[in-house]
């Protein structure tokens, strides 16, 4: 059985963070782990606290499971500080993971930080250079290329700008465009734009969406042979 890691934090609530991603994991069949960066009090109101883990707690949980279990692919969601994006990047080195998909989770749908400010630069130095796959929602893709996000145009711009940052695969999704009737993701490898279009449910209840999709992401990388160099 194909093994994915995620490194992110626990929601209470159980609908986004690590719960999301193991849920998902077992979903697509492959065998799940994790390494919890922060534990969060959530619920459907909002995010009531935050408690993030010391950085040599992730490293630890990174390590015993790479160095045992194995890691066909891993994610990233919550990550908090600097502290500890230079310590997921560092064992990603160390390990030569190449299957990795950054969710780079800033703000929790109900408006909190889940995310510190001065963290974005760490995120973009040491982490963006590493990951295959990278999902932005529009605020995130928003705050990494410095520039607003209106129109389809747009977002190819923004994942021009974000491919040049060093991540090779990027998605950005299209929750958070409400003006349409359709969720619309963008997909950049690079050379070439795809976009994915699906009509949109009109619910408020969307809360773990992202971290749903880029573990599913994660679980079928698990599972094939990345043998397109172009991608690699
Ligand atoms: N209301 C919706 N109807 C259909 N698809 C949606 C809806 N909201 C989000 N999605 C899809 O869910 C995925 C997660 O997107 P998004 O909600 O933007 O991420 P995030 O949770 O990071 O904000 C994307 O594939 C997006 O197109
Ligand atoms: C622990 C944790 N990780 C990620 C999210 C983002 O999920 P969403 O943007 O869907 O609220 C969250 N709310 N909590």
């Amino acid at each position: 059985m194909e093994k994915a890691l995620t490194i992110a934090g626990s929601d209470s609530g159980g609908g986004a963070g690590i719960q999301a991603d193991l849920k998902t994991f077992q979903e697509l069949k492959v065998f799940g782990m994790s390494a919890l960066t922060a534990v969060t009090a959530q619920n459907t109101l909002g995010v009531q606290g935050v408690f993030p883990m010391e950085a040599e707690v992730v490293a630890e949980q990174i390590q015993s499971v790479g160095e045992d279990i194995g890691v066909d692919a891993l994610k990233t969601g919550m990550l908090f500080n600097a502290e500890i994006i230079e310590t997921v990047a560092e064992k990603i080195k160390r390990f030569a993971w190449d299957k990795v998909v950054v969710d780079p989770v800033m703000i929790a749908k109900g408006g909190a930080p889940l995310l510190q400010q001065e963290a974005v630069s760490a995120l973009k130095n040491h982490l963006l250079p590493l990951c295959f796959v990278i999902t932005p929602n529009i605020p995130e893709a928003e705050v990494l290329t410095r520039m607003t996000i209106h129109s389809p145009d747009d977002k190819k711009e923004a994942a021009r700008r974000i491919h040049a940052l060093g991540a090779k695969n990027i998605v950005i999704k299209g929750g958070h465009d409400v003006n349409t009737n359709e969720a619309v993701d963008l997909l950049f490898n690079g050379a070439d734009f795809e976009f994915f279009s699906v009509p949109r449910i009109e619910t408020k209840n969307t809360h773990g969406t992202g971290c749903t999709f880029s573990a599913a992401i994660t679980a079928q990388l698990a599972k094939v042979y990345l043998y397109m160099t172009r991608y690699l």
